[in-house]
């Protein structure tokens, strides 16, 4: 059975007031249908506007579609019960492309990545502390950066922070979107190797959302285009000879 199946989702933007109306209308994603089997990620390629943050805001549960349905597990997200969301909040984790200013700069990296097992779980400190450790030397960073605050990291380590807090809680999928593209080039690979490492470690499953295609070739098992909030064309990675 697939991990999240999509079928037919449709949203789109609506404001008030004659003019916010003129602009959004016609705005959003269409019909959108597709799967992402158990420790697999589905890339989702597409030109800004395309539709792309739409669908992952969706998957994540920010934005009700208007119609067509999401299962997660077997699940049907937008219409389990509460107890059923916070599981579903907590399996499904997002990575987003500005790790600096996703974070409160007030916080400690340990207090930033600890915040989802405080959400959670009920750890005593010392207990919260080895996981934290764990989560950073797992993501290539030192126990010692625990006591930082997010100004001292480069943005390549904050993006590593971030996907330590995205993991803590080990979820089954993750939403990236962006994940990589502020990042200088030698960065942007070696968080492609880990988000790779742990997929194929743990079993992760990715929807990976970038308008990067050498990006998402690498990380993803298959791939969706994205046109005008449609999906275009969908392939096997393994099929893209062209783009390696
Ligand atoms: N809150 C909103 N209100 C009105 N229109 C919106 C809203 N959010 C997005 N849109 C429009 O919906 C379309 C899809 O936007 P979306 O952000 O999903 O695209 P995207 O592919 O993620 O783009 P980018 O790569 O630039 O982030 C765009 O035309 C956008 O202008």
């Amino acid at each position: 059975m697939a991990l999240l199946v999509a079928n037919n989702l449709t949203k789109t933007y609506t404001s008030s007031g004659w003019f916010r109306r003129q602009l959004a209308n016609g705005k959003g994603v269409y019909n959108l249908s597709f799967a992402i089997e158990e420790g697999a990620c589905l890339g989702v390629l597409g030109e800004s506007g395309a539709g792309k943050s739409t669908l992952g805001k969706i998957v994540l549960g920010l934005l009700p579609p208007d119609s067509g349905s999401i299962t997660f597990n077997g699940v049907e997200l937008y219409q389990s019960n509460r107890s059923l969301r916070k599981k579903w909040r907590r399996d499904i984790q997002v990575v987003f492309q500005e790790s600096y200013s996703a974070m409160n700069p007030r916080m400690t990296i340990r207090d930033i990545i600890a915040e989802p097992l405080r959400n959670y779980e009920r750890l005593s400190d010392r207990e919260e502390r080895h996981q934290v450790g764990e989560l950073l030397e797992v993501m290539g960073l030192s126990t010692e950066d625990m006591l930082k605050r997010p100004k001292q990291m480069s943005g390549g380590q904050l993006q590593r922070v971030n996907i330590a807090r995205a993991i803590a809680l080990h979820p089954k999928l993750i939403v990236s979107d962006e994940p990589v593209s502020s990042l200088d080039v030698i960065i942007q690979k070696q968080i492609l190797i880990h988000l790779k490492e742990l997929k194929e470690r743990n079993g992760l499953s990715y929807l990976f959302i970038s308008h990067d295609e050498m990006a998402v070739h690498y990380l993803s098992d298959q791939i969706a285009f994205m046109e005008n909030g449609s999906i275009v064309k969908t392939c096997f990675a393994s099929n893209l000879l062209y783009l390696v």
